[in-house]
């Protein structure tokens, strides 16, 4: 191939660098998402092995292989390891150590004990190769749900660079002309390895940045949805609930929604501290919480109300479920040393036929008249538009 390998690499190791200033800023800002500072050095040693290894100042093979070899295995080892912590996994100290330290001593050996091109470069790309499956096999096992096809292209090019750098050991093995690093003298394992230089350098890099801006938007995602209190679903996390039960092709026939107001919650506050307040809250949501499951969702509907919306129910299960939320949180307050043993909440239950007219803020007004009702009938009770003599049973 023809190609002016100088200049290409210091493109390459300028790439590099750019790439660890982004991963560094980016980490700055995100510091939350595991893996992103792992991620700039990687850049960073790789960045400077290729930078070094560009001039071809060092006319000593010898030198001139331990200056490209250690920094850009290093960068390998950084980079798995950071891909091990952006998914997730332990990922100790000790395994970089390790792998780093196998690297220095392949290098070494193939370099200043047993000087032998081939042998070093087949270790060197074996090992960089056995990295970057490990990277892909990371990014693959835990692709996120919903970003899972940049996961996928991400396992792909890490795939492509281990097959690279494998085919390029494999050719320098098997080939029986004297080699240096870029092999010219063998063009096939040049263009492979320059195949897989600039996946790394530029697609690599690109991938996993993509991948960390798709993190911090679902993690904003998650935090605009939800209560930072309680961590329920707060009311823009509940339209988006609605949403997509709403969605063209589900075909949900009824919906509920339950309203759980605290009972005195103002006296209470007052009484014990707004701190004490908001433990409550907290309890609220742990109760809430423990009786949700797929079809009941919970919520925090502002301030010390509440609310359950049921999309698969009966009557009677409703109001069920509304007592059952009354006894618990009564229960647990009392059994919770350090709150209010008096603390009770009223509910208010509605359900609405899913039709043409369906409009959730009606559903939530004939929800709230029935919680009105509950506070006015003397609190502490569940209140239903639904079946009376359900309700009676309890
Ligand atoms: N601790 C705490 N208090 C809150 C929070 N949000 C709202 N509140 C308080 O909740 C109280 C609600 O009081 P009210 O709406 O008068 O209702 P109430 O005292 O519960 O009376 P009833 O609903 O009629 O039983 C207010 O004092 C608010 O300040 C919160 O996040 N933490």
């Amino acid at each position: 191939m023809d190609i002016d390998e100088p200049t290409l690499m210091l493109v390459l190791g300028v790439a590099s660098i750019t790439a660890s200033a982004m991963f560094f800023t980016l980490h700055a800002s995100a510091r939350h998402i595991g893996g992103v500072r792992s991620w700039a050095y990687a850049c960073l040693a790789v960045g400077f092995a290729v930078l070094l290894d560009a001039p071809r100042l060092v006319g000593n093979w010898q030198w001139a292989s331990l200056l490209f070899n250690i920094p850009f295995s290093v960068g390998q080892a950084l980079l798995l390891a950071g891909t091990a912590q952006f998914v997730g996994r332990r990922w100790g100290k000790h395994t970089l150590t390790l792998l780093i330290a196998l690297a220095v001593l392949l290098t070494l050996a193939f370099t200043l004990v047993l000087p032998d091109s081939a042998l070093r470069i087949f270790t060197q790309t074996l090992y960089q190769a056995c990295l970057n499956a490990l990277s892909a096999w990371y990014l693959w096992h835990h692709r996120e749900r919903q970003s899972s096809r940049a996961y996928g292209v991400a396992a792909a090019i890490f795939l492509g660079e281990a097959a690279a750098a494998l085919a390029q050991g494999v050719f320098v093995m098997i080939s029986t002309l004297p080699v240096t690093y870029a092999a010219p003298e063998l063009p096939l394992a040049n263009i492979v390895n320059w195949a897989g230089v600039l996946a790394n350098t530029l697609l690599g890099n690109w991938i996993l940045f993509l991948l960390v801006m798709l993190r911090l938007v679902r993690d904003l995602q998650t935090d605009a949805m939800h209560d930072p209190l309680t961590g329920l679903l707060n009311r823009r996390g509940l339209r988006s609930h609605i949403n997509s039960l709403l969605a063209p092709g589900r075909s949900l026939r009824s919906l509920a929604v339950l309203l759980l107001d605290i009972d005195h919650f103002k006296a209470l506050n007052d009484r014990h501290g707004h701190a004490t307040g908001d433990r409550v809250l907290v309890m609220m949501g742990e109760v809430m919480r423990g009786l949700g499951s797929a079809h009941v969702v919970p919520c925090r509907w502002g301030g010390e109300e509440f609310c359950f919306v049921v999309d698969s129910h009966s009557d009677k299960s409703l109001i069920e479920l509304a007592e059952r939320a009354r006894q618990t949180f009564q229960r647990t307050s009392a059994a919770h040393p350090g709150l209010p043993s008096g603390a009770t909440v009223s509910i208010g239950v509605a359900a609405v036929p899913v039709d043409g007219s369906f409009a959730f803020s009606r559903l939530v007004a004939l929800a709230d008249a029935q919680l009105y009702l509950a506070k006015h009938g003397g609190r502490n009770r569940v209140c239903s538009a639904l079946d009376q003599e359900a309700l009676s049973q309890d």
